[in-house]
């Protein structure tokens, strides 16, 4: 089973998604397991490391945000798990000026050691994203946020860095069997992090693809007619069971803190009563995003 195989014309290692069909081959499966698969993407990069340089990433984190500092230190955790290296850079919520930041990722563009560079988001207030991300090299851009890297994968190509959570949601869903090709898939959200990236991807893959947002109307009506579910909308629980067609396949890409301090996603969980495939939250596509950002790290490095 690989994810990689050699793109014809450069010899670049690129994703291949074709050959992870069945990975696990449960298709009856109801829980779509993102903490187990991204746990064999882990040690997959483990055994692809040995005689290749030891892929690096530069997570910048800028501000004081409590999440931001969980996910950051759970990404640089699962590196060191897989014999990868991270570098981190906190700068206070006082010093995070664009020049101070924009000082940060030039250093780190020249450092031939470094491969990717990732900018937490969100951003304290005042500091205009677009511009920051875009000081980043291209080649450097392991979140796939640079409009290089979303316009490459606008043509079809796959071998530029893909925003790592719909990377994630197609690794998945290959993974258990599950082929887009020809499905009625809906998006529900159209961010440039997730929800235009998960399109584009599904595209590629053949779907037949609808973008919903906050203003599309009849909402649950078309979401009725999907086979393939992505609620990337960012609102708790929003995605009932009166949106599920029968058997339908859900993925759900939304993380949030109930005040309960229990973790919920877009979707209630009473859509498992329709749907015949659910990923959960936590233990989902969170998982997946750090697997795939793993992954663009490595091919930033051995791709060089
Ligand atoms: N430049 C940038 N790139 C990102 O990829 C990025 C970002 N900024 N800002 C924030 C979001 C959020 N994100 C998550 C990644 C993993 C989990 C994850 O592993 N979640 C665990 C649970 C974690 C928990 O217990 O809180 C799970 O779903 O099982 C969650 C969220 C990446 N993001």
């Amino acid at each position: 089973m690989k994810f990689f195989k050699r793109a014809r014309n450069s010899g670049f290692i690129i994703p291949d998604f074709s050959n992870s069909v069945k990975y696990f081959d449960n298709t009856k499966c109801k829980i779509l397991d993102g903490k187990l698969l991204s746990s064999h993407f882990v040690t997959q990069a483990q055994n692809l490391r040995s005689g290749r340089k030891i892929p690096c990433l530069a997570v910048i984190l800028a501000g004081d945000n409590p999440a931001s500092q969980v996910y950051v230190n759970n990404k640089i955790k699962i590196f060191k798990e897989a014999g990868f290296e991270s570098q981190s850079f906190f700068i206070s919520k006082e010093e995070s000026t664009e020049k101070k930041l924009f000082q940060t990722i030039d250093m780190l563009n020249k450092d031939d050691n470094v491969d990717g560079i990732l900018v937490q988001l969100p951003l304290p207030n005042g500091l205009n994203t677009e511009n920051i991300l875009n000081r980043i090299l291209p080649q450097k851009d392991v979140d796939g946020f640079l409009a290089h890297n979303l316009g490459t994968l606008a043509t079809g190509e796959l071998n530029s860095a893909i925003a790592c959570t719909p990377f994630g949601v197609m690794a998945l869903l290959y993974a258990y069997g599950i082929d887009p090709s020809g499905k009625n898939t809906v998006v529900i959200g159209r961010s440039n992090i997730v929800g235009k990236p998960m399109s584009l991807l599904l595209l590629s893959a053949d779907a037949t693809v609808t973008i919903a947002h906050s203003k599309t109307q009849n909402l649950i009506q078309i979401c009725q007619n999907a086979d393939i579910l992505v609620a990337a909308a960012g609102q708790p629980e929003m995605v009932t069971k009166d949106f599920i067609k029968k058997d339908a396949i859900v993925i759900d890409v939304g993380i949030h803190r109930k005040e309960n301090r229990k973790l919920c996603g877009d979707t209630h969980q009473n859509v498992k009563e329709i749907a015949s495939a659910l990923t959960p939250v936590p233990g989902g596509v969170g998982p997946m995003t750090i697997a795939m950002l793993m992954l663009n790290t490595a091919l930033a490095a051995w791709n060089k």
